[in-house]
């Protein structure tokens, strides 16, 4: 995708009641590093300087396609296409087998000046990408290098349901009505494959757009999707509401041509999406050079996170010899720690109520190392439950008290152990990663790579510093007058255990 390619989406936007200030932002193609195309700033731009403007209706969702509408409300429903993407996915394949009809022609590059084009077409490729760097793409090769990072652990790839969401909601609807979606229509515009790059401009390029205060609900529908992909701003004021009201999800996933081109890296947005009553506009947040790119960034999000929706990963200066993401994070899955614990005793009937409590008192089963490497409190909390004697177990539950996340020895010994096997299910170390990554010519594996590196600094650290509260610990509590016996202790059960990579 090139910037040059872009007049026909510029003057349909302008076309349409949106507006630009063409003295201020430019588009061009940056280094890959930087995002490639993205918006520059052609002069000095000052802070609250209006970048361009979008009319509400010529933003994309499932409330402003008339899909919904056509398909008539209660059956949308019964096919559950209220629920998640599937709904707005659908409203895209539609949109672009309208063909010049759809209000979103040149966006969607079904039209490029006046030709019409077809999903297969290479040239549809000027606003919105067909192909993508994002695991859901790669083969099973690239993916085995994802083995033990947050993406795989806590199974976010999301290919299968994806697939379930295409053949139980969209097939049969599409089927179900063959006045709206014809035969014919169907092996071009409704494939799979259409689904998956709908889907992937969805997580890619979506903002969660605010409804407007006494806007007509169109559809009707209430979008349940979460995770917004871009950064918006909505007012504080906006936000409240009659319990009522905040029980519906009040804003709407939502496709924002424009807006989608800006790109993002860590720490470095100067602009953002701002609400007013019948429109969205960029703003800037900050003072831009001319010269400089203009950033929307997405939250400052992992580099697990960026490759599994942007199909990318930042990487800036974190020590004098290190690069990385000063956001990355790692995840822990809270069955890791009930096997840590096991070996001392705790039966898995006894794991599993206490779990079940945990979780309905509002615990997480998935815990977030930050990147600061600290122990998360949430694990300590949950290993102190976890190994309560049964009579205080039953104490605690009966006063509907959580354990207090106090990190005394045994706590810390057990996160110690957790943290070696979770870096035990990556298949490399750090120092192979090191390697790796300096030899690896496949952007894909250079991806992986740098993913699982970033996590298992943060562990290795973790680790590290685990170990020397221990020792701390065992100085306060003059645990070191006497050597300890090699592999004596509760770690006695783990000597066969995976040593700590670093
Ligand atoms: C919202 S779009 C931004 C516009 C996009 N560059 C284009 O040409 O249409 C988000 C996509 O841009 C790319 N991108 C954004 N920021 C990036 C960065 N810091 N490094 C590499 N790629 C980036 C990724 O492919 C991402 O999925």
């Amino acid at each position: 995708m090139s910037s040059s390619d872009l007049s026909a989406l510029l003057s349909w936007f302008t076309r349409n009641g949106a507006s630009y200030d063409t003295s201020s932002i430019g588009f061009k193609d940056f280094e890959a590093k930087e995002g490639g195309r993205g918006a520059v700033a052609l002069q000095d731009i000052p802070e609250e300087h209006v970048l361009f403007t979008i009319p509400r209706s010529l933003t994309l969702s499932t409330r402003t396609s008339s899909l919904p509408n056509v398909f008539g409300m209660e059956d949308w429903k019964r096919h559950k296409l209220d629920e998640g993407w599937a709904g707005l996915i659908l409203c895209m394949m539609w949109e672009r087998a309208q063909g010049s009809s759809s209000r979103w022609a040149e966006y969607l590059g079904t039209v490029y000046y006046g030709t019409l084009r077809t999903p297969t077409d290479p040239l549809c490729t000027d606003t919105l990408p067909t192909a993508f760097d994002t695991p859901m793409f790669w083969n099973a090769d690239d993916l085995k290098e994802l083995k033990g990072t947050s993406i795989v652990v806590t199974e976010k790839l999301g290919k299968q349901d994806a697939e379930r969401d295409y053949n139980e909601k969209v097939l049969p609807a599409v089927t179900f009505r063959p006045e709206i979606f014809a035969a014919e229509s169907i092996p071009l515009y409704y494939t799979l494959e259409q689904y998956h790059i709908m889907g992937s401009r969805i997580l890619s390029r979506s903002f969660d757009v605010e409804r407007w205060e006494g806007e007509e609900d169109l559809n009707e529908v209430a979008n349940t999707s979460s995770g917004s992909a871009m950064d918006v701003d909505i007012p504080e004021s906006e936000r409240e509401g009659t319990p009522e009201e905040e029980e519906e999800d009040p804003v709407d996933v939502s496709m924002v041509p424009m807006a989608d081109l800006l790109n993002a890296r860590f720490g470095s947005e100067n602009a953002k999406l701002f609400h007013e009553d019948r429109e969205l506009r960029m703003v800037s947040t900050k003072p831009i050079k001319a010269g400089e790119q203009i950033w929307n960034t997405y939250g400052d999000l992992p580099n697990a996170e960026l490759l599994r929706r942007y199909g990318h990963v930042d990487l800036l200066p974190l020590t004098e010899d290190e690069v990385g993401n000063p956001g990355d994070v790692v995840e822990i899955r809270a069955d890791l720690i009930v096997s840590a614990i096991a070996p001392d005793g705790l039966s898995f009937e006894s794991a599993k109520e206490r779990i079940d409590w945990y979780l309905e008192e509002g615990g997480d089963d998935v815990l977030v190392v930050e990147s600061d490497a600290d122990l998360p409190q949430a694990m300590i909390l949950l290993i102190r439950l976890l190994t309560l004697p049964d009579d205080e177990w039953k104490k605690a539950k009966q006063k509907g008290k959580l354990p207090k996340a106090k990190a005394d020895a045994q706590a810390l010994g057990i996160a110690s152990r957790v943290l070696e096997d979770r870096l035990s299910q990556y298949p490399t170390n750090i120092k192979d990663d090191e390697a790796l990554l300096t030899a690896e010519s496949s952007l894909n594996k250079r991806h992986a790579i740098v993913v699982r590196l970033g996590e298992k600094r943060i562990l290795s650290t973790a680790l590290e510093k685990t170990q020397q509260l221990i020792a701390a610990e065992k100085t306060s509590n003059g645990g070191n007058k006497r050597k300890r016996p090699e592999g004596g202790h509760e770690d006695s059960s783990r000597k066969s255990r995976t040593k700590p990579r670093k």
